[in-house]
């Protein structure tokens, strides 16, 4: 059975050990895995090239089935198993694209990968519209939850999903982390903290932005208003060391 991963260059699976740089394991290191497709589609996603398919416009190479090929990268799950128990880190971070969406998948390679090596600590990136698979479930460690506000361009009938949305709440290894780009986008995150009783202290504001200036324009308010409402603040540490780039 095989996993779909996103590709830092044609042919090669997006797999690396990095920093996790962002929510609660900020600092941590950690073996990442990108797969490939998203049920969403948010305007400013630094990981485009998961889902959007199109948009090359060079010439023969802008067929649907090419750029498929060029962007995605099917492989067995013990292999994707063998290839993360060969890096150091002793966690690994499941991501994408929206990593649920393979959730049965993803679940038989965390099978293969505790016969190999025991014990690693299991995060998922999520984006809050994909209920985990049961087998999934079991065998992670944290969730970091990611609701997609109006400014991501998402239909909230897509994006926000009640039924989702309180299980997460209720969920004591979710951590939300809303991406936040104007003052204004506070006042959504606010009420969605009341509708769900989501507790300040596995509530996450994160700024948006693919470039260090971006982020630090951002911050300079956004941890103000973190410090005032008692919300936990996140940077976007893998962007100031290494900038927008795949694999980091
Ligand atoms: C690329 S997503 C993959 C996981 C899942 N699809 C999700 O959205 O949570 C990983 C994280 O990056 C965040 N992200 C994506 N683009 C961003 C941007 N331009 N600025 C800040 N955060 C961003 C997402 O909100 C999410 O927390
Ligand atoms: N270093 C690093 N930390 C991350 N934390 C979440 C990421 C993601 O893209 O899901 C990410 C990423 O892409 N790189
Ligand atoms: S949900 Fe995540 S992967 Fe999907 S478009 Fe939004 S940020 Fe990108
Ligand atoms: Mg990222």
């Amino acid at each position: 059975m095989t996993l779909t991963l996103a590709t830092t260059n044609p042919g090669e699976p997006e797999i690396f050990a990095s920093l996790q740089g962002e929510g609660p394991s900020l600092g941590r290191p950690s073996t990442f895995v990108r797969l490939s497709r998203c049920n969403l589609a948010c305007e400013w996603c630094d990981t485009a090239y998961t889902w959007r398919f199109t948009g090359d416009n060079r010439p023969h190479r802008d067929d649907l089935a090419f750029e498929r090929r060029q962007n995605q990268v099917p492989m067995e799950e013990a292999e994707l198993a063998a290839r993360i128990a060969a890096l150091v880190p002793d966690r690994l971070v499941v991501t994408g694209g929206e990593p649920l969406l393979q959730g049965a998948a993803v679940a038989r390679m965390l099978a293969a990968l505790d016969a190999i090596r025991p014990g690693m600590h299991v995060e998922v990136e999520t984006n809050s519209t994909v209920a985990p698979h049961p087998a999934l479930d079991a065998r992670v460690d944290q969730y970091n939850v990611s609701p997609k506000l109006a400014h991501s361009g998402n239909p909230a009938a897509l994006a926000l999903l009640p039924e989702r949305l309180a299980a997460w709440a209720a969920e004591p290894r979710a951590f939300f982390k809303f991406v936040v780009a104007e003052p204004a986008d506070l006042a959504e995150v606010m009420a969605l903290q009341e509708t769900y009783a989501i507790p300040g202290g596995r509530l996450f504001l994160m700024p948006e932005g693919r470039s260090s200036d971006a982020l630090r324009e951002r911050s300079r308010w956004l941890a103000d208003f973190c410090s005032q409402h008692g919300l936990r603040f996140t940077d976007r540490l893998h962007i100031h060391l290494w900038g927008d780039t795949r694999g980091t």
